[in-house]
């Protein structure tokens, strides 16, 4: 199955760019200024060994990543090579997420951040129906900082709007801060037509949990605290899911236990995502495979799956969705073509593609070629 997520089209929705940081260039960016900021040897074998960490744990490594990431240079390095990880993984479109930062120390503003990161995305934004992968940017607040700094990000990124920025993100470790604090840079960025995804639900907190689906947002990540009422009244709004990352931070005990299940089994909008890649040592690839494996879905569920993940994108350009689209589109005729040469008769075949409700864009296409594939193995049969 493995083979199969890698070969599939996919969109990633939910990463995190310091935390999606290659463990080589971590390795290389700490052993060429890993003393001058204080970066132990242990700290950088904890940084990039493959071992499960609590969420707290977890945020003192962000904490150790941000150290070496200082540069403006190396900040649109590891944009670049990050983009470059998913591209390779077969991921067609991506809104990666990172939190702009002001470091008087080191000459870096929100903004000169922000260009950095940009800079690396070059190539991957204005991109059309040949290119391997489009890349959009979603602008984090840390669940650190105050309301002035939270509103800066969000003006920021009204302002970048038509640079790639499509939304805004509220993440951070969530046993910190209040969420009054950040309700006032949230409202704006949704009066200023920005789209709004929450870390909702990794530590519990009903009473978070009930503002934020007040705010009525435009994703939520995680939810993994949620319960069934919660998730009632969220059933609507297309919900990231990030199986190792909930796994390695002990917020599930077990992928076959994860909400996944739940989720996709009460039919809501769900989509796959890695959250930290470079942290958890995984690849988008793996998140599908582990979750077709944890939940016995075949091969037709994760296409089903991928596909339908165009519909939560955050930029709202037709022609974007119209690329998509037509990608996902040849990925069901190349299936398709597939499962008929591996010679499934057709009848069955007519009757699974025959539920055309449930097939995303351009499935009549494939239907289509489908029909006339059999028509013509009918005909060499007589
Ligand atoms: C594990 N679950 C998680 N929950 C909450 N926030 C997380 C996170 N994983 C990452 N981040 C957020 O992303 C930052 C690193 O990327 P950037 O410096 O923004 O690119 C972390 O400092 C944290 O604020
Ligand atoms: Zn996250």
């Amino acid at each position: 199955m493995l083979e199969f997520c890698q070969a599939l089209p996919k969109i990633e929705l939910h990463a995190h760019l310091n935390g999606s940081i290659r463990n080589s260039t971590i390795r290389e960016l700490a052993a060429s200024k890993g003393d001058a900021v204080g970066l132990a040897r242990e700290d950088i074998l904890k940084i990039t060994e493959d071992g499960d960490r609590n969420l707290a744990e977890c945020f003192r490594l962000f904490d150790l990543i941000h150290k070496v990431t200082t540069e403006h240079t190396t900040v649109t390095r590891i944009t670049r090579e990050v983009l470059q990880d998913f591209a390779d993984d077969n991921v067609i479109y991506i809104e990666i997420r990172t939190t702009p930062k002001d470091n008087a120390k080191f000459g870096i503003t929100k903004q000169s951040y922000l260009d950095s990161v940009l800079a690396g995305m070059e190539g991957y934004i204005h991109k059309g129906e040949g290119s391997k992968m489009m890349a959009r940017l979603i602008l984090s607040i840390d669940r650190r900082e105050t309301t002035e700094q939270a509103l800066a990000t969000v003006k920021l990124a009204a302002a970048y709007k038509t640079k790639g920025v499509v939304g805004i993100d509220l993440s951070g470790n969530p046993s910190i801060g209040e969420w009054a604090t950040f309700v006032p840079a949230l409202r704006k960025a949704q009066q200023q037509g920005l789209k709004v995804t929450l870390h909702a639900g990794e530590v519990t907190n009903s009473t978070e949990i009930k503002s934020m689906l007040e705010m009525q947002p435009d994703r939520l990540g995680h939810v993994c605290t949620f319960t069934d009422d919660e998730l009632e009244s969220a059933r609507d709004i297309p919900i990231e899911l990030c199986p190792t990352s909930n796994l390695r931070t002990e917020s599930v005990k077990s992928y076959g236990t994860h909400h996944f299940g739940k989720i996709y089994g009460r039919g809501m909008p769900v989509v796959l995502c890695t959250d930290d890649s470079g942290v958890f040592n995984t690849t988008l690839s793996k998140e599908y495979a582990i979750v077709a494996d944890a939940f016995s879905m075949d091969e037709e569920a994760m296409l089903q799956l991928a596909s339908k993940a165009v519909d939560y994108i955050f930029d709202a350009s037709p022609n974007v969705r119209t690329v998509l689209k037509g990608k996902f589109s040849a990925a069901w005729m190349r299936w398709n073509a597939s499962i008929l040469s591996q010679g499934a008769p057709c009848r069955s075949e007519a009757r699974k593609l025959g539920c055309m409700g449930r097939k995303p864009f351009g499935m009549s296409v494939a239907i289509f070629a489908v029909a006339a594939v059999c028509i013509v193995q009918a005909f060499a049969r007589t």
